[in-house]
């Protein structure tokens, strides 16, 4: 049976690091502050949102929220955050996403001052990481490599094929896996022969937004399967990219969702908002 990596464990243990690092800070008299911008109602957003304030308060860190209605324009949005940028108590500025359709995204994400982008989304903070430049690394694949450091898996010289192209996670992901010397593919819907491609893999990414899409059928035996995916089944039960029961059976380590990669995303924001200080001197 495969080693069921826990990642809820993992991210207790690294939110109890922080802990200990913010308490350093506030002895030496730095107080670190996160900035949380939510528009609008979407329900999951408001989970992540109360989950990631809960994570402030557990490390010893503060935050500010920010709930804006559904009808918020673009400008007034874009104000908000100048200002925030502005400001010397904030140490990082997060926009939960998805945004509304009448804002844009990527406006949003380039108008946060790098320095506070705790993301990781600002394309200056995407072109340090691309060219090994200090910077902010986006939170959900930053979480994938500490799962797998914290699990004893090595990563230098293994073949890992990372299913999705997102700038949030795919892209983000093939620099980390790079930068930590494997050979890595990334494959994505056009891809041809996905099936042929994913059983390369010694370390197998599922990011595609697909339910259980991932069956034994796309993963070489032996293989270490990480499922980034957060969706919702036909029972409107949460569940992974990954048909985990089949895949379970033949791999030799995998993530559960929930209870994977998610929690670490949290951890990882709260380490950045740590990490601002240094990025802020
Ligand atoms: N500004 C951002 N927006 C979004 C990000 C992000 O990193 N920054 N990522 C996702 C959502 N996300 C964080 O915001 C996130 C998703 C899932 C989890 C998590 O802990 N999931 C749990 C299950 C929780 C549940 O019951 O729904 C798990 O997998 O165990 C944390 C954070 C998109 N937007």
């Amino acid at each position: 049976m495969a080693q069921i990596i826990d990642g809820k464990a993992i991210s207790l243990a690294i939110k109890d690091e922080l802990k200990e690092k913010a308490a350093k800070l506030k002895a030496e008299g730095t107080e670190v502050t996160l900035a949380v911008i939510q528009v609008g109602n979407n329900p999951a957003s408001t989970v992540y949102v109360r989950n990631k304030k809960k994570g402030c308060e557990y490390i010893g860190i503060g935050s500010l929220s920010y709930e804006l209605p559904e009808e918020t324009t673009e400008e007034e949005l874009l104000s908000l955050i100048r200002e925030l940028n502005g400001r010397k108590d904030v140490n990082g500025i997060l926009v939960q996403l998805p945004l509304p359709a009448h804002i844009d995204e990527n406006k949003v994400i380039r108008t946060i001052n790098p320095k506070k982008d705790v993301d990781g989304f600002h394309p200056e903070s995407v072109g340090a990481l691309c060219i090994g430049q200090p910077g902010f690394v986006s939170c959900t694949p930053a979480g994938v490599i500490e799962l797998l450091k914290r699990s004893g898996i090595s990563i230098e010289g293994k073949e890992c094929v990372i299913l999705g192209r997102s700038n949030i996670v795919g892209k983000p992901m093939a620099l980390l896996m790079l930068r930590e010397n494997a050979t890595v593919t990334v494959a994505h819907s056009r891809t041809a022969n996905l099936k042929e491609v994913a059983k390369r893999a010694d370390i197998l990414i599922a990011a595609i937004g697909k339910p259980k899409m991932i069956t034994r059928e796309y993963v070489k035996e032996g293989a270490v399967v990480i499922d980034v995916g957060i969706n919702r089944d036909a029972d409107n039960k949460l569940c992974g990219d990954v048909d985990f029961d089949d895949v379970a059976e033949i791999c030799s380590a995998i993530t559960p969702v929930p209870g994977g990669v998610g929690p670490m995303t949290i951890a990882m924001l709260l380490n950045n908002c740590i990490q601002s200080v240094e990025l802020q001197k």
